[in-house]
Formats: C-alpha cells, sequence, structure tokens
C-alpha cells in the first residue's frame, strides 16, 4: 500500500503539472482561416522579431529583421545557445509568450492564424526525429494520405528503402520492377494500420502463437508465467523488414542518422513551399549529408528551405548564410562572399566551430 500510495501521489502531482501549463494559442479562429493555396511563394519575413523564454529570462531573439526571398535556400549558423533553434519554432509559434515583433509569410502575420490552421502548412525536420509505434507504412504517412508507390518512390531517394530491405542494395536491378508492381506487391499496404488495431493485433498474436509452437514444455511454462513480459519485449523489438515490419516507439532499431532519413522522407512526400531542417542531417555520415543536399537542391528547388547546420559542408550551397549571436543576426550573405570578407563566418569556418 506505501508502494500505491507514492504512485498515486506522482501520477497527481504529474496531472497538476500539466494542468498548470498554460494553453497555446487557439487551434483554429473561425474568422481567420488559412487560404488554401497559402503559402503559394514562400516569402518569409521577419519584423522586428523579439522572444524570451520567461518575462524575467534573457531574450533568446532580439528585434530580427530579414526577408527571405521566395525559392532561397539559407543556411542558419551560430554558436551553442546563438538563437538558431528559437528562429525555427517561431516560425511554428512554438513559443507564444513574451514575443514581440511578427512574421509574415506570404503577407499572411501567422499570428493571426490558428495554430492547427497554419503549421501543416509548412515544412520541419526538428532536431530529433520522431517514431511511432506501428509500421514502417505508418511512420512514414500517419494520416494515410499517399500511395504506396509515393512511399517507395521517398524511400528509394531518401535511402531508407534498403534499411527495410536490404536486398533492394544488393539487388538494385530488381528494384524497377518491384517498383512498378508496388501496388500489387504490397497488397494490403493501403488498409488502414492504427496502432492497436486487428492488423497489429494480429500481427504480433501470429508471431507469438509461430513462438508457443516452436518451444518445448519448459519453455512453453516460461512462456505462460511470464506472459506479459513477454508480449512487452516482444513489442520493444523492431522487426523492420519491409514496409509492414514493426518499428518501436523510440526508433530502436534505427539509428538516429537512420531516423532522420525517415524524417526526411516524410517531408519529401509533403512537399511545402516553406520548410526548416533544423540539424536535419547533423547525425548522417558526411557522404550521405551531401547526397542529402543534393535531393534537398533538385526535390525543393521551388521551396525556401532554412536549414541550421553545425557542419560546414551541408550549408556551403546555400544561396545565403545568417550567422547569430547571442540572439542576433551579425552577418547575412553568400557563404564565399563571407568567407572572402574575414567576419564573423569567416572566423566560425576557420575555428571549425559552428
Ligand atoms: N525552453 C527554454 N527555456 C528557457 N531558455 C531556453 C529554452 N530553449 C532555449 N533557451 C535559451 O535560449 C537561447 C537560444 O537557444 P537555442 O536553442 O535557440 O540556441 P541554438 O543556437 O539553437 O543552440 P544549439 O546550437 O545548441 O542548438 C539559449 O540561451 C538557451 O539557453
Amino acid at each position: 500500500m506505501p508502494n500505491q500510495l507514492k504512485q498515486f501521489s506522482d501520477d497527481i502531482s504529474r496531472f497538476r503539472q500539466f494542468s498548470d501549463i498554460n494553453p497555446e494559442a487557439p487551434y483554429i479562429i473561425d474568422d481567420c482561416r488559412v487560404p488554401s493555396e497559402w503559402p503559394h511563394n514562400g516569402n518569409v519575413e521577419f519584423k522586428d522579431l523579439s522572444i524570451k523564454y520567461g518575462a524575467d529570462l534573457d531574450y533568446a531573439l532580439k528585434n530580427l529583421n530579414f526577408t527571405v526571398r521566395p525559392g532561397e535556400k539559407i543556411g542558419i549558423v551560430g554558436r551553442t545557445g546563438a538563437g538558431k533553434s528559437t528562429l525555427a519554432k517561431s516560425i511554428f509559434r512554438l513559443v507564444n509568450e513574451n514575443v514581440g515583433g511578427l512574421i509574415e509569410i506570404d503577407g499572411h502575420d501567422i499570428a493571426k492564424f490558428g495554430v492547427g490552421d497554419f503549421r501543416p502548412k509548412l515544412g520541419i525536420i526538428p532536431q530529433e526525429s520522431t517514431m511511432f509505434y506501428g509500421t514502417v507504412k505508418r511512420n512514414l504517412d500517419p494520416l494515410n494520405e499517399f500511395t504506396i508507390e509515393d512511399m517507395w518512390a521517398a524511400m528509394i531517394k531518401c535511402g531508407v528503402a534498403e534499411l527495410i530491405e536490404p536486398e533492394r542494395k544488393r539487388k538494385p536491378a530488381k528494384l524497377a520492377s518491384k517498383l512498378a508492381n508496388a501496388s500489387s506487391y504490397d497488397h494490403n499496404d493501403n488498409e488502414d494500420d492504427n496502432v492497436g488495431d486487428e492488423d497489429d493485433k494480429g500481427y504480433w498474436d501470429r508471431e507469438n502463437k509461430q513462438r508457443w509452437a516452436k518451444s518445448g514444455l519448459l519453455m512453453r511454462a516460461v512462456l505462460f508465467m511470464f506472459d506479459r513480459k513477454w508480449e512487452k519485449y516482444e513489442v520493444k523489438q523492431p522487426t523492420s523488414v519491409g514496409i509492414n515490419g514493426m518499428v518501436s516507439s523510440d526508433g530502436s532499431g534505427f539509428s538516429s542518422g537512420q531516423q532522420q532519413l525517415f524524417s526526411l522522407c516524410r517531408l519529401l512526400m509533403r512537399k511545402r513551399k516553406v520548410m526548416i531542417l533544423d540539424e536535419a542531417t547533423a547525425d548522417v555520415d558526411l557522404e550521405t549529408d551531401r547526397k542529402i543536399q543534393e535531393l534537398i537542391r533538385t526535390e525543393f528547388s521551388e521551396c525556401t528551405v532554412l536549414t541550421i547546420a553545425h557542419r560546414l559542408d551541408t550549408i556551403m550551397n546555400s544561396d545565403r548564410i545568417i550567422v547569430m549571436e547571442k540572439g542576433e543576426i551579425v552577418e547575412v550573405g553568400p557563404p564565399q562572399e563571407l568567407i572572402a570578407n574575414g567576419g564573423k563566418f569567416a572566423e566560425l569556418v576557420q575555428a571549425n566551430e559552428f
């Protein structure tokens, strides 16, 4: 009982912590809905933007005035704590208190829209990728918006296809014919695939039955006694084979770089006019990073892309670089020009210290 009481009191204090959090800005504002074609150009204007994380804290962003032109590729660099991620968050209005100034995208102040209305219109790969418990397919397309062909096309471009089907790497010649037959190949792939639905449950039941059938008497007794523990253990093990392979919610079975490739896949399918990549390739090797940057340049050529990076290669081909320091923009310009000028960016490159 003391243990249970302790557990209850922990639960209650956690509940109180959540209930004390201020509600987010309205999800939908009926009088001011986002136009269906917005953003159509991808012009982003920061007007005197200032942000603090608390009334008593220092500014994380200070009076930012900057315009990103439609289709421009911007690299954002600066030392740790310079305010780069806060800038990315500000475009999604993830910080709503202690904000001064405004951000206009294609002439609309994003603060006048409901957050649930405008956020899906923009694209982001955050610093930490999110994986869901469920199939690979569900991880790529949680809202069932795309066809299997769309998913395979994106997975092949991002190098995810060979992760979930290693023979794809070994037998590239077979790839085209498999792709051509994708709909028949993955016959059941378009069925609804929510967590805990009959399909997923059936999958685990089938797996457990097979184990049961294969095990001896003693093993069966152990399985029976530790039934629940066994299931828990099972759920954590990703099979990650094929588009219907299972992925655990912490993405174990995939390295953090591979999880970033999943995020890139999602973004590739949902191309948006304005996109933020917040250290989106920080965990992949240099060679993969180069391929991804090339992919971004070709696939997102029409899109405005803001890339935050700690690696010179990632942003060297940007149209312009923004250098941030203590919440302020201290330098802006094409990378080669900034290096030639010998200013802050040149210092960072020299010190290899983004
Ligand atoms: N949730 C938060 N609460 C309070 N202060 C925060 C919070 N997030 C960031 N800060 C502060 O805001 C400033 C800018 O942080 P930000 O994460 O934007 O920097 P960054 O340039 O992205 O750093 P890094 O390169 O390490 O990711 C820092 O001084 C940081 O301590």
